[in-house]
């Protein structure tokens, strides 16, 4: 299917002061509600990608495990998750961040990744980056590399794809708003 920016962005819906005073957040769940426009944000990536030497899909809790899960089954790849704290079992490693909204800590399991691996790091939205940027420590501390950090939107005026330019991570995203918009 034909990727079609206005349609997607047209989806995605700005809800002032949530989750706090001050934050645009920028709600996806009519995108999700649409499966012409989830169709497109999935053929779009899974285009981008097929022909990649992507080995590993790596899926970001909780709305990068929608996207994750999909390109995972699509390009028949092993998946990998990075979970908020506490959530995962058996032996993890840890990176704390900063966000939007606060202090928050991400973690994988030791025995996801052993070296050399070529990581597609998914997600909803790049924001500050710190989510994509503590992932990225995390598949570096476990000899694995990103490939590329791919997610629908990024919200430039946070500094968060600036930020992942400046770390040398190759990154993707499918829109952008400004922060007025
Ligand atoms: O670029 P950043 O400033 O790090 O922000 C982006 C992150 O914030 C949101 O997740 P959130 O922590 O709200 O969790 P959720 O997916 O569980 O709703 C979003 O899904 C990204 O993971
Ligand atoms: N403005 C925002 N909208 C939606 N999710 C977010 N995660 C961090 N900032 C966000």
């Amino acid at each position: 299917m034909i990727f079609d920016e206005y349609t997607i962005k047209s989806l995605i819906r700005p809800v002032p002061d949530f989750p706090k005073p001050g934050v645009v957040f920028r709600d996806i769940t009519p995108l999700y509600q649409s499966p012409r426009a989830m169709r497109m944000v999935a053929d779009s990536l899974i285009q981008r990608y097929v022909e990649s030497p992507v080995t590993h899909i790596g899926a970001i809790d909780a709305r990068g495990f929608l996207l994750g899960a999909v390109l995972a089954y699509e390009l028949n790849k092993p998946l990998v998750l990075f979970r908020k704290a506490g959530k995962l079992p058996a032996d993890t490693l840890s990176e704390s961040y900063t966000s939007e909204y606060g202090e928050c800590h991400i973690e994988v399991q030791r025995d996801a990744l052993h070296g050399g691996e070529q990581v597609l790091l998914l997600d909803d939205l790049i924001a500050t980056g710190g989510t994509f940027l503590a992932a990225a420590r995390l598949i570096k501390q476990l000899g694995a590399e990103v490939y590329e950090a791919a997610a629908i939107i990024d919200l430039p005026d946070l500094g968060g794809s600036r930020r992942m330019q400046d770390a040398d991570i190759p990154t993707f995203t499918l829109c952008a708003f400004e922060e007025n918009e």
